[in-house]
Parts: C-alpha cells; structure tokens; sequence
C-alpha cells in the first residue's frame, strides 16, 4: 500500500484545508494517507517517503510561512538523499504581490536539488481569483491521481 504524504505550511489556514482535500481525494482512491503541518516534520525522515505532496501559501517578501521556515532551513542544514522521493507541489498565493507564489517555488528548487523527482505540475492559487483553492485543489488532485498508481 503506498502512503501519500500530505504535508503543508501556513499562516491563516488556507493551505492546511487544500492539504485535507488532497488527502480526501487520494484516500477515496484507496491510498493510504498522512497530513501533517511542516513544522512537525522531521527532515532526515523524509528520505524514507516514496510520495509527498507538499502545499504552502507565501508570507512576507515572497517567503515560507512562519511554521514551514525552520522545516525549510532544518532541509538545507541537514541535506538528506532524497532520490527515493516523489513529491507534487501545491502553492497559494495573491498575485497582488510581485513574489507571488515564491514559497512553493523555494521548497521545489530544494526538494529538486536533494534529488526528489517532481511529478505533476505546480499548482499555484491566486487569492485575488475568484476559484475557491478548495475548488483548484480537488481539480488539481485529479490529475495528479492519473499520475500515481495506487
Ligand atoms: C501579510 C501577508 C503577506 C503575504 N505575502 C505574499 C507574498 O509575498 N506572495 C504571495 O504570493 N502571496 C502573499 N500573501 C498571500 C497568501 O499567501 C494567501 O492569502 C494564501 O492563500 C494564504 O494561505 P494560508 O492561509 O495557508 O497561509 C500574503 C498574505 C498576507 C496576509
């Protein structure tokens, strides 16, 4: 049975209701599935993962949020192998602000350079949109099951 890690950042909540709907979606096609906020991740633990999806808004100058950072930094400090990993990258954002979606961007370029495959395209929601992200994250994760056999 594969696990899908749902694994997310944020600041007013947002993300973590797109992280529950992506894990709804992969557990009504019987996958397994973990959600957890990135402040409770243990980074050297990621590299026994076969498949996370990671979700996170942007805060500040096109910044993690404040609960993902220190997840962020632990990653670049302790750098784990991370070839075995699959992961699917899920953003929230406004687009009023030039760093729009930047934070989904700098987990990617990371999680990229650690030697994870990405499968699927970056999700990136505009809150300045009219889409519900609820409504980008169910359509998004369709897709992404296409891409993942159980
Ligand atoms: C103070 C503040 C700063 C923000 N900075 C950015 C930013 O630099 N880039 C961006 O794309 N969105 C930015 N946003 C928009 C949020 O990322 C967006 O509203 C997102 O949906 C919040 O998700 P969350 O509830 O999971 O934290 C900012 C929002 C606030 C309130």
């Amino acid at each position: 049975m594969t696990v899908v890690h749902v694994l997310f950042g944020t600041e007013s909540g947002n993300a973590e209701m797109v992280a529950d709907d992506i894990a709804a979606a992969f557990g009504g096609q019987g996958f397994e599935t973990v959600t957890a906020e990135l402040t409770d991740v243990e980074v050297n633990d990621l590299a026994a993962v076969e498949i996370a999806v990671f979700v996170s808004s942007t805060y500040g100058e096109g910044g993690l949020p404040e609960t993902a950072a220190p997840f962020y930094d632990a990653l670049m400090a302790e750098r784990p192998d991370l070839t075995g990993l699959r992961f699917a990258a899920f953003g929230l954002g406004d687009s009023v602000y030039e760093t729009f979606n930047n934070a989904i961007d700098t987990l990617r370029a990371a999680l990229l350079e650690l030697g994870a495959e990405q499968i699927g395209t970056t999700a990136r929601h505009d809150a300045a949109s009219t889409t519900p992200a609820t409504d980008l994250a169910d359509a998004w994760a369709r897709d992404l099951l296409t891409l993942v056999a159980v």
